[in-house]
């Protein structure tokens, strides 16, 4: 009897064991679950805003190039309204693309969401099972102990009464008794062995969906961090600006550009902004002469009345360095007018000498201002030349020199 008492207690703490077991894993699925929300509410995950800019650059780029490329056949015979509708045709891919990415952004959302909710419920409806388990082992057990003991003590009190008077000690009464214990004894044989199995099944059944939903929690995890990590690197990339993207289409919007492959040859024209303005009016003849050659970008720097940026502009600094650098990763050559001393003037033949681009610096000796070793220095007659001038009206012989060699 003892025997089936012991193997009672004996399936209990096996349960309790592997109930154990299911909590240490249920608070790993806490943990994940607690990840999963953290997360989600992290700064860098809420980019909705940045996705929705990087698909936006990313195409819009895609798109612009293609009109750019695409203007000697496209836009040489076009009408102002012609490009009116290629500005419109951008216009409208950008608001489609805004609507796909938020559609997007927002099933990936609610996918993340929906995974965690369900890791939370699954991870409630363990501990549920894992609870009611628990619970029926130990009525089990309890029953079967009460049983056993009820039993026992009416064959001993039968005993007892057998041992005191024979008499009363009917053969049939042992017979009652040894039928008793035996179907006692087999009962509860045959109750603890399906406790016992209903208990292994249902905690191995929980086991595996536990660790099935967090395996799956872990993936989506890695998975959003990962493409979120992705796309903030992306958004690092200067190519992804989007007032490049603005700036494009106001150059696709400018009359004077349309007909020209703006990729065909860039030119990225230097003069002095911030260093003093007294030689603007050259810079802007300069740029005139500069026109048949290709695609300026900065004609700005020509233009008395531009300073620099103002508040008005909306501009920074930081956007106005980006803009030119990237600019200048565009451009396939840089002429710059460095009689008046700049410091973003030698800036930008730094950044241009580090990027391999063709630089020539015109000087005028007779300006009043001495030209810095660093810039003189630079000259090898390839990559850099300086070339002195008096007049501008030299300078187209210096710039057709100077094309002819580059373009070669
Ligand atoms: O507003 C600006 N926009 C701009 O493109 N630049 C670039 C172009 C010029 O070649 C160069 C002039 O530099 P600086 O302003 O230090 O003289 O820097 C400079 C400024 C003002 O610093």
């Amino acid at each position: 009897m003892d025997r089936y008492i012991d193997s009672g207690s004996g399936s209990g703490s096996g349960s309790g064991s592997v109930a154990a077991t299911v909590l240490v894993v249920l608070a790993v699925e806490a943990a994940v679950v607690l990840v999963v929300l953290t997360v989600a509410a992290a700064p860098e995950v809420l980019v909705v805003v940045e996705v929705n800019k990087v698909v936006v650059a990313v195409v819009l780029v895609a798109v612009v190039e293609a009109v750019v490329e695409a203007a000697p056949t496209a836009l040489v015979e076009a009408t102002a309204a012609t490009t009116e509708v290629v500005v419109v045709v951008v216009v409208v891919v950008v608001v489609v693309v805004v609507v796909v990415v938020a559609v997007v952004v927002v099933v990936v959302a609610v996918f993340v969401v929906v995974v965690a909710a369900a890791a939370v419920a699954v991870a409630a409806a363990a501990a549920v099972v894992v609870v009611v388990v628990v619970v029926v082992v130990v009525v089990v057990v309890v029953v079967v102990v009460v049983v056993v003991v009820v039993v026992a003590v009416v064959v001993v009190v039968i005993i007892a009464q057998c041992s005191s008077s024979s008499s009363d000690c009917s053969s049939s009464s042992r017979s009652v008794v040894v039928v008793v214990v035996v179907v006692v004894v087999v009962v509860v044989k045959v109750v603890l062995v399906v406790v016992v199995v209903v208990v292994v099944v249902v905690v191995v059944v929980v086991v595996v969906v536990v660790v099935v939903v967090v395996v799956v929690t872990v993936v989506v995890v890695v998975v959003v961090v990962v493409v979120v990590t992705v796309i903030v690197e992306i958004l690092n990339l200067e190519i992804l600006d989007l007032y490049a993207l603005v700036e494009w289409v106001s150059l696709i919007k400018t009359s004077e550009n349309v007909g020209k492959k703006m990729s065909e040859f860039n030119i990225y024209f230097a003069g002095s902004i911030k260093g003093g303005r007294q030689d603007v009016d050259i810079y802007a003849q300069i740029i005139e002469l500069l026109k048949p050659h290709g695609h300026i970008f900065t004609e700005f720097v020509g233009d008395k009345n531009y300073n620099g940026p103002t508040p008005a502009d909306g501009r920074t600094d930081k956007d106005v360095h980006d803009t030119d650098i990237r600019y200048l990763k565009r451009s396939h050559c840089v002429v710059a007018e460095v009689t008046q001393t700049s410091m973003g003037v030698g800036y930008e033949i730094g950044r241009a000498v580090a990027l391999e681009i063709p630089i020539l610096c015109l000087f005028r000796p007779n300006g009043g201002k001495a030209l810095s070793c660093m810039i003189r220095g630079a000259h090898d007659g390839s990559a850099v030349s300086v070339v002195d001038y008096s007049e501008v009206s030299e300078v187209p012989n210096i710039l057709a020199d100077f094309f002819k060699k580059i373009k070669k």
